[in-house]
């Protein structure tokens, strides 16, 4: 994958490479700074690129820059539409919360869709249900969350019924106590450690402990992390350290798996405002289907085409 040169002789204009190469033509979109390259793939249910290539294309120097790749695919199951996506190491996860809003967006784009809409959608979490509200932000279905360790994974203990709320786990040097949560993609939720008096999330040092967190062996399928500051019973701070993208500006599975351990451990009410880095989502987990709600932006970036 490369915005290349010509192959042949400088003669080749670029319209003419643009249309004898094979291109593929994209929409960047944002949900708070969570960034994706989106890709029309209603057509075939195979990824129109590999994983190498999306790695490649998400590369913020050599490429496109993102977070992700994300395909709109023939929905299965009776489902509207498939949503898969490939982290920007090349790894495939079940879901994605920002980027389940990208793509409500992105269809009402290609299909010409105007107004509130809602969809269902196949993902590696199950069915998925996006609605864009008249306001533009979209309002999404997440599911129930997932709490028995074997299920997230994790090999912790569960330290209540089947699931693991706040359980210690030795990360360079410091006891954290984390309580682990899938919303199709597993997550690792902290409020703090024994040795901090308070967990200020600005001052981590997110790309030294991110990593730690993210092999360590009681996660077997890799994690994602939240490190997580309580302002209030309704309001939560939180920084992501992302499986398979690192740092990024904000996580909408990660601030629902938020909201679910601050549940458990008893810190919040049901209904949170989580700050990002990226900006607030709206999150509910209701009592009466056990589903968590979210609420917030995707905006369009750019359009574009690379030649593969
Ligand atoms: N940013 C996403 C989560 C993307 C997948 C994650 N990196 C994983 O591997 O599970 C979100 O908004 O939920």
């Amino acid at each position: 994958m490369a915005v290349s040169a010509p192959r042949s002789g400088a003669a080749t204009s670029f319209l003419e490479r643009r249309e004898s190469e094979r291109a593929l033509h994209f929409v960047k979109y944002q949900g708070l700074g969570n960034d994706f390259i989106m890709v029309d793939n209603r057509d075939s249910s195979v990824p129109k690129v590999t994983p190498e290539e999306a790695a490649k294309l998400c590369d913020r120097n050599f490429g496109i820059g993102a977070d992700g790749v994300i395909f709109v695919m023939p929905g299965v199951n009776g489902a509207d539409y498939t949503m898969r996506i490939f982290n920007s190491d090349g790894s495939e996860p079940e879901m994605c919360g920002n980027g389940v809003r990208c793509f409500a967006r992105f269809i009402a784009e290609i299909e010409n869709l105007q107004g509130t809409n809602r969809f269902t959608i196949h993902t590696g979490a199950g069915k998925i249900v996006p609605e864009i509200q008249s306001d533009g932000q979209v309002k999404v279905d997440m599911g129930e969350p997932i709490l028995s360790g074997l299920d997230i994974p994790t090999k912790l203990l569960a330290t209540k019924n089947k699931a693991v709320v706040q359980a210690e786990l030795a990360v360079e040097g410091l006891t954290w106590h984390v309580t682990c949560v899938s919303m199709g993609n597993p997550h690792c939720v902290t409020f703090g450690a024994n040795e901090l008096k308070v967990l200020q999330v600005d001052d981590l040092k997110l790309s030294e402990i991110g990593p730690k967190f993210e092999h360590h062996e009681m996660f077997p399928a890799r994690t994602n992390t939240e490190f997580v500051q309580v302002l209030s019973r309704s309001h939560l701070k939180m920084r992501v350290w992302e499986r398979g993208a690192g740092a990024t500006l904000a996580c909408g599975t990660g601030a629902c798996a938020v909201v679910v351990a601050a549940v458990l451990e008893g810190r919040a009410e049901r209904k949170c405002v989580v700050d990002l880095p990226g900006g607030p989502l709206e999150i509910e987990w209701r009592e009466d289907d056990n589903h968590v709600y979210m609420t917030g932006p995707a905006e369009v970036v750019f359009y574009g085409s690379v030649v593969h």
